[in-house]
């Protein structure tokens, strides 16, 4: 069986964070594991409070892991403040960690600060270098390319000035600015459009999470990179498409479909 980790922060509520990775894992038929940086009491309308674990507690997690079920690919979330950004980093160099796949969750679907401005450095110094690919959103992919992003041909600057610098592919999720849900990943060179189909449902409450576990995931079963983020595509349109409407703000998708039918 192959094995997936994610390093990322509870959702209480379930619909992203940890709690989408496992379930995102779970429905590609990986075994799961958690390295939990931070709770948060959450739910659908916001993010209420946050308790972040201490680097080296978070670092011991990632020990256990490593020296007993070794994963095939590691999903890296909501990562607060610098000294748990610095301890990833070296507890992963040091585990000579593979597939490492790093969604760069900077604030909430619901406008919540998840990691702290100071942090945003240490990010991309120590660890998107690191990184097979990344995933930021729009808003994202603006604070790391420093320019405002309006339009498909913006995309393709942020992605190559992103992706300049870095050994992996960039794909920046289009979720909140196309028409049409469109992502483009930017990989040694070359620009690849996936092409989406918008599903109208205001339920999108951890769609960044789980298209990165399900990245991760393909790369862990042995897909090359462009066939795992065509499938994890697939299936966060899938899931959308599911049409699930839990809580008073922007809910959760269905993972229980995508593995049961039900
Ligand atoms: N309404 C939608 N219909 C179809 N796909 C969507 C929709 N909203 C987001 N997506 C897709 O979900 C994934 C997550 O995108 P996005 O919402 O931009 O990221 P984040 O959750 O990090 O803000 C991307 O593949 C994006 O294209
Ligand atoms: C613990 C945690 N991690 C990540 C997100 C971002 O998810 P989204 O942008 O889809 O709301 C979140 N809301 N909570």
């Amino acid at each position: 069986m192959k094995k997936v980790v994610t390093i990322a922060g509870s959702d209480s509520s379930g619909g992203a964070g940890i709690q989408a990775d496992i379930k995102t894992m779970m429905a590609h038929g990986v075994f799961a594991m958690s390295a939990i940086t931070a709770l948060t009491a959450q739910n659908t309308t916001g993010v209420y409070d946050v308790l972040e674990a201490t680097p080296e507690f978070v670092g011991e997690q990632i020990d256990c892991i490593f020296n007993d079920i070794r994963p095939d690919a590691v999903k890296i979330g909501m990562v607060s403040n610098i000294g748990i950004i610095e301890k990833i980093a070296e507890k992963l160099k040091e585990h000579q960690a593979e597939n490492i796949v790093v969604d760069p969750v900077m604030v909430s679907t619901s406008g919540c600060a998840l990691m702290s401005p100071d942090a945003q450095e240490t990010l991309v110094t120590k660890l998107l270098p690191l990184a097979d690919i990344i995933t930021p959103n729009i808003p994202e992919a603006e604070c790391l390319c420093g320019f405002e992003i309006k339009s498909t041909e913006d995309m393709v600057r942020a992605a190559r000035m992103i992706g300049e610098n870095l050994k992996g592919g960039v794909l920046i999720k289009g979720g909140h600015l196309t028409e049409t849900a469109d992502d483009l990943l930017y990989v040694n060179g070359e620009c690849i459009w996936y092409r989406g189909e918008r599903v109208d449902n205001p339920n999108t409450h951890g769609t960044g999470c789980t298209l990165s576990s399900a990245i991760a995931s393909n790369l862990a079963l042995g897909y090359d990179m462009k066939t795992s983020v065509k499938n994890a595509k697939e299936y966060i349109t899938g899931a959308l498409k599911d049409g699930l409407d839990l809580g008073k703000g922007s809910g959760p998708l269905n993972h229980a479909y995508r593995i049961t039918g039900k």
